[in-house]
């Protein structure tokens, strides 16, 4: 993927601590146009803090954040206004119909899609006339959603957005969000904890483990270069391919390539499978 020169979201060296938990640490990561990265991390693992400092909702105790070029702590309100965001859980507009809440919402945003509004509001079954408060917990998120993405925002950060959307919304969701990315160039930041999901979508894979960002790449790169290796007696691992987790003879690695592991028995992984052989020595079986 060609790269424009200027980060969407740009974390250089980010710790948050709280009074006795580090939620992430010396984290650096670059989102740009066109990115749809999906992030994975058991829980606690620090997934909304780093949503929430790169939104300003919470400072970092040290490093920088860069969000559509500005630093996060003085964003201008038009950069605000290219940002959207869906918390884990929604919402507002309590004691709004569906069709008040979205002329209201509509009326901040001069780049509102009213297509995709009518198209969502068909397609998720929703009724303009029924009350906010008195929607299902999935409807209520999929009317988050398409409040977040309609005004196509530059820079799109969902926490868990599809965790009470039923398989042909979240279907429906995917699309659009990989959609949003390459027509209007947006970079979208989506954790969740269903990894068919990110593999569907995420062209990014970042992962997290307690607060450490321990891959960031290419989904694609992802399914060729992080194995898990069986080591046979003398086997020993080069420099250049990174050990990310081992138990035993079993060795989870980044970096993998026939030519740097010969003769070495590796294992291609889902997502799943990677996600459960990287926390494998923390759980043991
Ligand atoms: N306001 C806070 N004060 C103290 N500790 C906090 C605060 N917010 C988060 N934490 C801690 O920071 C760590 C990371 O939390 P975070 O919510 O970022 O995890 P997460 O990866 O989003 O988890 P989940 O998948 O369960 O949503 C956790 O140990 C949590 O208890």
């Amino acid at each position: 993927m060609d790269m424009p020169l200027a980060p969407l979201l740009e974390f250089c060296d980010v710790t948050k601590q709280f009074v006795d938990k580090t939620a992430i640490s010396k984290l650096s990561i670059q989102l740009y146009p066109g990115m749809v990265v999906g992030l994975l991390g058991q829980n606690g693992a620090g997934k909304s803090t780093l949503m929430r400092c790169a939104l300003g909702i919470i400072e970092p105790s040290s490093g920088e954040i860069t969000t559509l070029g500005e630093p996060v702590h003085q964003l201008s309100s038009e950069a605000k206004t290219q940002i959207g965001y869906v918390p884990q859980q929604p919402f507002g507009y309590e004691g709004f119909t569906v069709s008040r809440a979205l002329a209201l919402h509509s009326s901040f945003y001069p780049n509102w899609d009213s297509e995709l509004e009518a198209d969502w509001l068909l397609r998720f079954d929703l009724d303009e006339d029924q009350q906010v408060q008195r929607m299902s917990v999935g409807q209520r998120q999929s009317l988050a959603l398409m409040m977040a993405m309609a005004y196509k925002p530059k820079l799109l950060i969902l926490d868990e957005p599809v965790a009470s959307l039923d398989p042909i919304a979240r279907r429906k969701f995917m699309s659009d969000l990989f959609d949003l990315a390459i027509e209007s160039g947006s970079a979208v930041l989506f954790s969740s904890h269903i990894t068919s999901d990110l593999e569907r979508v995420a062209s990014h894979l970042a992962l997290m483990r307690k607060g450490e960002l321990v891959l960031f790449k290419e989904m694609d790169s992802v399914r060729e270069e992080v194995k898990l290796l069986t080591l046979a007696e003398g086997d020993s691992i080069a420099d250049e391919v990174r050990v990310l987790n081992k138990q035993g003879n079993k060795v989870l690695v980044d970096n993998y390539s026939a030519a740097r592991c010969p003769n070495m028995q590796a294992e291609s992984l889902n997502l799943e499978q990677l996600f459960v052989a990287l926390h494998r020595s923390e759980t043991p079986q």
